[in-house]
């Protein structure tokens, strides 16, 4: 099936520095897919390139097929967005403000009615905007965004600065917009439990570039378990284990080695004790998900 976007090599850069490095992003339809990264690694300038904000240095991408370059305003009219803080007029109401941009862009009156619906911002459409709070002001960002009910709907970190309850009313909206609408989401986040909780696929980037690409499944298969050994003699352990054909590594005092069958766990301590070294413990060590996060965007412990 035809992804619904493809970068191929997207790349900015700012003199020597590459904010977004060499980057190949698929995302299928109907999926929610997380973007996730530390502060700075490039997501923000990722997603202004795919909305034409800024031009990439080298590098294309296609929406639904077509290349940007060539259909710039058919795919911008299939595309959706809300990137940093929305921008409105504060004198008027929400509505106004999505009145404004419907008429702008030609599309029916009642999808102003619809997305305050969706976004839950009916009871308030009435109230000029300087006077709604950081929550609701990005729900219109949100509404601004949906307005055209479009195909494609980018979100850069649109949880930002809301509270608890705020934040979730935020995600069940996201997620329920594939199946609802049709839509493909693209939202960006530093922050793993969010997408976690919303995202189908990611994409991991750190310093511009993408170290993981795949379905939310795929990276949690990464955290198989592994099997942690504390002896008496870690360092005669290691070798013994070594001559066994195992690559036992030392950290923290325990050598640990890839997860095995019960029996082959037994070997090793039938192993061990032979050789003349106590076994203190045998543990199984699941590799949570936030370490693998850490591991990837290269703020973990290597060892
Ligand atoms: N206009 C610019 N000129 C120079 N450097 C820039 C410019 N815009 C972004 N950068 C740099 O590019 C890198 C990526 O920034 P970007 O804003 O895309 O990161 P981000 O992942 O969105 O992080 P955050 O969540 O903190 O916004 C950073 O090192 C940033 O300083």
């Amino acid at each position: 099936m035809q992804p619904v976007l493809l970068t191929d090599n997207l790349t900015k850069r700012y003199g020597n520095i590459a904010a977004v490095d060499r980057i190949r992003l698929r995302i299928e339809e109907g999926e929610v897919y997380g973007f996730l990264g530390p502060n700075g690694a490039g997501k923000t300038t990722t997603l202004k390139m795919l909305v034409g904000l800024i031009q990439p240095t080298e590098g294309t991408f296609t929406v639904f097929g077509r290349t940007f370059a060539q259909h710039r305003r058919w795919i911008l009219s299939q595309t959706g967005a809300l990137i940093e803080s929305p921008s409105y007029y504060g004198h008027l109401t929400g509505r106004e403000n999505l009145r404004i941009i419907q008429r702008l862009r030609g599309l029916p009156e009642g999808n102003v009615s619809e997305v305050l619906r969706v976004v839950r911002l009916e009871k308030q459409q009435h109230k000029r905007v300087d006077q709604y709070s950081l929550g609701m002001k990005q729900r219109l960002g949100l509404a601004m965004a949906l307005i055209s009910f479009p195909k494609l709907l980018i979100l850069d970190e649109p949880t930002n600065g809301l509270d608890p309850a705020g934040i979730e009313e935020i995600r069940e909206l996201i997620r329920s917009l594939p199946r609802q609408y049709g839509m493909t989401v693209l939202v960006s986040s530093h922050l793993l439990s969010e997408v976690e909780q919303i995202a189908t696929s990611v994409g991991i980037i750190r310093d511009g570039r993408l170290v993981f690409q795949g379905s939310l499944d795929s990276l949690k298969a990464k955290s198989d378990p592994a099997i942690a050994v504390k002896t008496t003699d870690n360092l005669a352990a290691e070798w013994v284990l070594a001559g066994q054909g195992l690559k036992p590594k030392e950290r923290g005092g325990y050598l640990t080695l890839p997860d095995m069958e019960d029996r082959q766990v037994a070997e090793v301590n039938r192993t061990l004790v032979r050789a003349g070294i106590g076994v203190i413990r045998i543990e199984e060590r699941k590799k949570i998900l936030e370490r693998i996060f850490l591991e990837l965007t290269g703020k973990g412990d290597h060892r």
